[in-house]
């Protein structure tokens, strides 16, 4: 079992990137594969659970060719071959392994297919609620059941089916269910429409458009109209603003850091992470360099002494991914934090509000755990601790800053699990822990051209 040892560090100067885009790659594996041509796709995140999507597609009939690997994790550029909509039996029940987007998109594109499948994953997964899609899938006419040790999870047995349009409310706002909604859609005849009740992550909309596949917008409502058969088009991924959180709060969190973040995604439903540490006081510059399609830019961000905040509701779904690193953030601020509105942790990998609560205590924080959320009370000095991930990514991650903080060494025990969403996190993490400051320093591990 691996583990991180973490010290405190002095500095933080560094430029960098970090690796892709996890929402992108999975999309960008689903359109490629339903599109009627080759389509290349680069700087496709190499993580379990994205190269899970990848190879789900495959086993549905849309393969791909690699281009280049990251040694060691997975394809980074690749070229996917889509089959204009025809998608055909797998031989086996698909893994999604540790990913919710990965079995909630599948499922919602599997819904109304004329073959059986079954999709299972592992055991944080296959604890999770799945009731979020079948409920309104099952409304469209599908007929999938939920056949796990926990009522309504994994795994899930969809039979084949033919769709029906709804419009659909959503209870909670989560762009995965969203997203299994429209991809059902593209598969029923007529017009599906999903309502979200805050706005959640808009990459399946963006993507969409980039694939020719025309959706409607109206207030909170999406639109989209079945049998359209997306354009096979090329892809690149920009890094991934929820694995940069990571560092933007250790630089953030330590006056006199500079640090640059290159070549990032800036959707502005996923940028809320940007307000809230400017809020607490850190300084930060977005430079967008591109703004078709995905936005992507530049942010370079100086460190302060912080001061707490309240995040907005409006904001938790566009910053759900960084609250245990933002937590984190909370606890090394002056003042209060207050962390609401935000139940749906409880769901993620691990119940992230409980294994934040806990870890950020046992490093002497005073925190106060609520149903759906969490006060914290910062500025007390952090000390070493010794924290089980409980297999969840971003545990891990967050609480690794947090020993960039603390007294004494930290250990954080079940460090696997980063690469599910951050392959290369521990060559960053270890740069950074011995203050190299060179770009170069921060690059992953040299890509091989196939
Ligand atoms: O659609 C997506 O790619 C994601 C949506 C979010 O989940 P919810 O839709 O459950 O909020 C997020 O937590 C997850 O990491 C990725
Ligand atoms: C919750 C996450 O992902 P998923 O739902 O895809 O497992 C995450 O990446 O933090």
């Amino acid at each position: 079992m691996s583990e991180f040892r973490v010290k405190a560090i002095s500095k933080l100067q560094a430029e960098f990137s970090v690796p892709g885009d996890k929402s992108m790659s999975h999309r960008a594996a689903i359109l490629g594969g339903l599109s009627n041509g080759v389509c290349t796709v680069r700087n496709f995140l190499p993580s379990e659970d994205c190269v899970n999507t990848l190879n789900a597609m495959k086993a549905l009939g849309a393969p791909h060719e690699v281009l280049d690997t990251l040694p060691g994790y997975g394809p980074v550029n690749l070229r996917i071959h889509g089959q204009s909509m025809k998608l055909s039996q797998p031989a086996a029940p698909i893994d999604c392994g540790n990913a919710g987007t990965g079995m909630r998109l599948l499922a919602g594109l599997l819904a109304g297919q004329d073959f059986p499948t079954e999709l299972f994953g592992d055991a944080s997964l296959s604890s999770r609620p799945m009731g979020r899609i079948t409920v309104p899938l099952g409304q469209m006419g599908a007929n999938i059941e939920t056949r796990g040790e926990k009522p309504g999870c994994a795994p899930l047995y969809i039979h084949p089916a033919k769709l029906t349009p709804i419009t659909y409310e959503m209870p909670m706002a989560s762009a995965q269910v969203k997203s299994a909604v429209l991809l059902a859609g593209m598969f029923a005849e007529g017009k599906t429409t999903v309502i979200q009740p805050a706005e959640t992550r808009d990459h399946t909309e963006r993507m969409l458009a980039d694939f020719r596949v025309s959706t409607r917008r109206e207030g909170n409502a999406i639109s989209i109209f079945g049998g359209q058969i997306p354009e096979a088009c090329d892809f690149t991924v920009p890094g991934d603003i929820s694995s940069a959180a990571f560092w933007l709060v250790a630089a953030a969190a330590l006056p006199g850091s500079r640090l640059l973040i290159k070549d990032v995604g800036l959707n502005p439903t996923r940028t809320a992470i940007l307000k809230v540490l400017s809020r607490m006081g850190a300084h930060m510059t977005e430079i967008v360099h591109s703004s078709e399609g995905e936005p992507i830019g530049n942010i370079e961000i100086h460190g302060a002494e912080l001061t707490g905040t309240t995040l907005f509701i409006d904001e938790i779904p566009n910053l759900i991914d960084e609250i245990p690193v933002i937590a984190v953030a909370a606890a090394l601020a002056r003042g209060r934090t207050i962390i609401r509105n935000a139940k749906e942790l409880r769901v993620k990998e691990t119940d992230r509000i409980t294994t934040v609560v806990n870890g950020l205590r046992a490093m002497g924080a005073e925190v106060d755990e609520f149903e759906d959320g969490m006060e914290i009370t910062g500025g007390r000095p952090l000390h070493a601790a010794t924290i089980d991930s409980c297999g969840d990514h971003r545990i891990a991650m967050a609480f690794a800053i947090a020993g960039l903080f603390a007294s004494g060494e930290t250990v954080i025990r079940n460090t696997e699990c980063v690469n599910t969403s951050y392959p290369g996190f521990s060559h960053h993490l270890d740069a950074i822990r011995h203050e190299r400051s060179q770009a170069s320093d921060f690059s992953l591990p040299t890509q091989a051209t196939a």
